[in-house]
């Protein structure tokens, strides 16, 4: 529902009124930069806003999110556009179910909160690619977020078709959008390339008019090239930065007009592999209310984080290559599962001292559930189902290709070929420079042989007989999301070389897993060909109903090494219980079948199961465990986890 036209008044006596009253139906949102504030509709505003990903949080529990973020006091709401979440396809796109940004929009007004709106192109986020298509690499040399014509155009024929549907939500049009932020950080992107800044600005301007408010955000260090004339400037820092120095160095750019600090941390990403990101109370509230003193308007990232669902997580490269965790809980104010936390009543008290916070308690905590251990049975090897999931057949090439170059967006793609000849003592296969994107479980006839992964595993050893069929299962652990200015291709980047041998003469599988999981399960493999082995890529699955009117719950995989997990065909994201930070996964309760109906869990582990294989969900999350531990919850919620053995 597009925004209501002003009211229509009778018009005799509109004349009268105009002259009466200010100007009733003047919305506007305009910088003052003669006293160094916002106004909204003539009278000065400050924003106390949080960032809140709709893209992260199934379309039920928006309202939810939403309502707990206006009680705490804010009176703005800040989110992306992840491009890839709505045109998957070039020229296909989907603003549906929980990708129908419209409906988000009119959420936030229902809740009265106005937007900040950040559509990228390139939105970082820790979102796959920062958000922009993995299509635009099947252009393999295009340049991403420069004046590359072949980027600027599918940047313009995208903005084409999200734009002018924005356009009727701009707060002077009667919507709740009060400004758009043009591009993301572009001061850290190497390139610099300030004819593209001037490009989407002038798109942005036509697309939107002379009247809305266009902002860019950065880093400190990156105000130099990320800022534009013509577009208000502003900084994002966290609780431990020099806010007096940053803000002294904004004033280079905005001598006047009100500090903003767009993107306040009120936690941290976590990586797969590195120790979970918090940040304290105290040092968030400090921060916040020093820029409220100043009088500045400041938006907390994130104040609910969410979830990486499927495959969307990105990665960072810092040394390495680091994919972000399933869970985006970002220890913000409100939890992944949407609960509030001690931090989000330290926040509201601070916001309490300088504007109005809705009276009235916070929602409480949502119900949780525990259930199991439940016992996952073997569907069977992921290669006893490659009919139902490469049915189109496999693409042949002498040298293996990209997950980009046969249109394999996410997942996963299996490169299969022959041993050339006989190797009867064990024999190093690797791929050349560091060409395995992002990890590789090799087989050799069916059976698992280890695994392979970008900058941490180079090489490994293997034996087998001319003929032999080789499968090396590639995994995309999610596109780079910031750091690289160089395109993340995804799969084997280099043919694997077995002793002396390079190998050639690949079959190429690209894998619709979510197709299969979604389609037949359970399914009986055409034929287990395959040895039975609980090692090596393959599915287990189970039915359970749930007990009495369920909750949110956490999914618990004790002993199981990596893969990702669907519950009734929603794919609920990677778990990875060997490596942590993360050992659960957030279940939200709508995702799940009411008591009496049998819901199906889904397992795709890529390594090796525990002995008994088993899942277990549990009323709390697990986000910061470091060792890989083994524990078994008593039912009731109230007890402690009992650790049965850390190794
Ligand atoms: C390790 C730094 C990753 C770069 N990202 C940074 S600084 N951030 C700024 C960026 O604009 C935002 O989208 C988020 O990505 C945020 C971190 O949560």
């Amino acid at each position: 529902m597009a925004p209501k036209k002003p009211l229509c008044l009778p018009f005799l006596l509109l004349p009268l009124l105009t002259l009466l009253l200010p100007q009733a139906d003047a919305r506007s949102f305009v910088v003052d930069r003669d006293h160094n504030r916002f106004l909204l509709d003539g009278a000065p505003f400050r924003y106390v806003s949080g960032s809140l990903h709709y893209f992260r949080v199934p379309r039920v529990l928006w309202a939810d999110r939403l309502l707990k973020m206006r009680m705490s006091g804010l009176n703005v709401v800040q989110f992306y556009v992840p491009w890839n979440y709505h045109e998957p396809e070039p020229g296909v796109y989907n603003f549906n179910g929980s990708r129908d940004l419209f409906a988000f929009l009119k959420e936030a007004t229902l809740a009265n909160l106005l937007v900040i709106l950040r559509p990228g192109p390139y939105i970082c986020a820790e979102w796959e690619m920062g958000g922009l298509p993995a299509w635009l690499l099947r252009k393999p040399k295009i340049h991403l977020r420069t004046s590359d014509p072949d980027f600027l155009a599918a940047v313009d024929s995208w903005f084409k078709v999200l734009l002018p549907r924005i356009y009727p939500w701009l707060y002077h049009n009667g919507g709740n959008i009060i400004s758009i932020q043009v591009e993301n950080e572009y001061g850290s992107y190497r390139a610099c390339d300030v004819s593209y800044m001037r490009h989407l600005a002038g798109l942005f301007r036509a697309l939107l008019g002379d009247r809305i408010l266009l902002f860019t955000t950065d880093g400190p260090e990156g105000l130099k090239c990320g800022s534009l004339q013509g577009l208000y400037t502003t900084v994002d820092f966290g609780p431990a930065d020099n806010m007096t120095k940053i803000f002294g160095l904004l004033r280079k750019y905005e001598p006047r007009g009100p500090l903003v600090n767009s993107e306040y941390y009120t936690g941290w990403l976590d990586y797969w592999g590195q120790n979970h990101s918090t940040r304290s109370i105290p040092a968030v509230t400090k921060g916040l209310e020093k820029m409220l003193k100043l009088g500045a308007s400041v938006n907390m990232y994130m104040f609910h984080g969410g979830t990486n669902f499927g495959y969307w997580n990105g990665a960072d490269e810092k040394g390495r290559f680091l994919p972000i965790t399933t869970s985006y809980d970002y220890d913000a104010p409100i939890s992944e599962a949407g609960d509030p936390t001690p931090k989000l009543f330290a926040i509201r008290n601070v916001i309490s001292k300088f504007q109005e916070v809705p009276l009235g308690p916070l929602p409480p905590p949502s119900p949780k559930m525990t259930l199991g251990p439940l016992n996952l049975h073997l569907d069977g090897n992921l290669l006893d189902f490659l009919d139902f999931l490469c049915p189109q057949g496999p693409i042949h090439s002498v040298l293996p290709v990209t997950f980009e170059a046969v249109n394999q967006v996410h997942g996963y793609m299996l490169y299969r070929t022959y041993l050339p000849h006989t190797v009867s003592e064990p024999t190093q296969l690797w791929v050349p420079n560091n060409g395995v994107h992002d990890r590789a479980y090799v087989m050799v006839d069916g059976v698992f042989q280890g695994v392979l992964e970008r900058n941490m595993k180079h090489n490994l050893f293997l034996m087998g007989k001319i003929g032999a069929t080789l499968d090396v299962l590639l995994e995309n652990m999610g596109r780079l999301s910031f750091g690289s200015n160089s395109s993340d291709f995804k799969g084997l980047l280099q043919p694997p070389i077995l002793g002396q041998t390079i190998l050639t003469q690949w079959l190429m599988f690209p894998l619709k897993v979510d197709n299969l999981v979604k389609g037949w399960f359970p399914i009986q493999p055409l034929k287990h060909s395959h040895p039975q082995t609980p090692s090596g890529p393959t599915f287990y699955s189970t039915t359970f109903p749930i007990l009495n009117s369920g909750g949110d719950t956490f999914l618990f995989l004790p002993g199981w090494t990596k893969g990702q997990v669907w519950i009734n065909g929603f794919n609920l994201g990677r778990y990875w219980t060997k490596r942590g930070p993360q050992q659960t996964l957030y279940v939200p309760r709508p995702l799940l079948f009411p008591r009496g109906a049998h819901n199906r869990i889904t397992l795709l582990e890529l390594e090796n199961v525990p002995p008994q294989p088993q899942i277990q969900f549990l009323d709390r999350p697990i986000l910061n465990s470091t060792k890989h531990r083994t524990y078994v919850y008593s039912l009731s919620s109230a007890s402690e986890p009992m650790e049965l053995s850390g190794h």
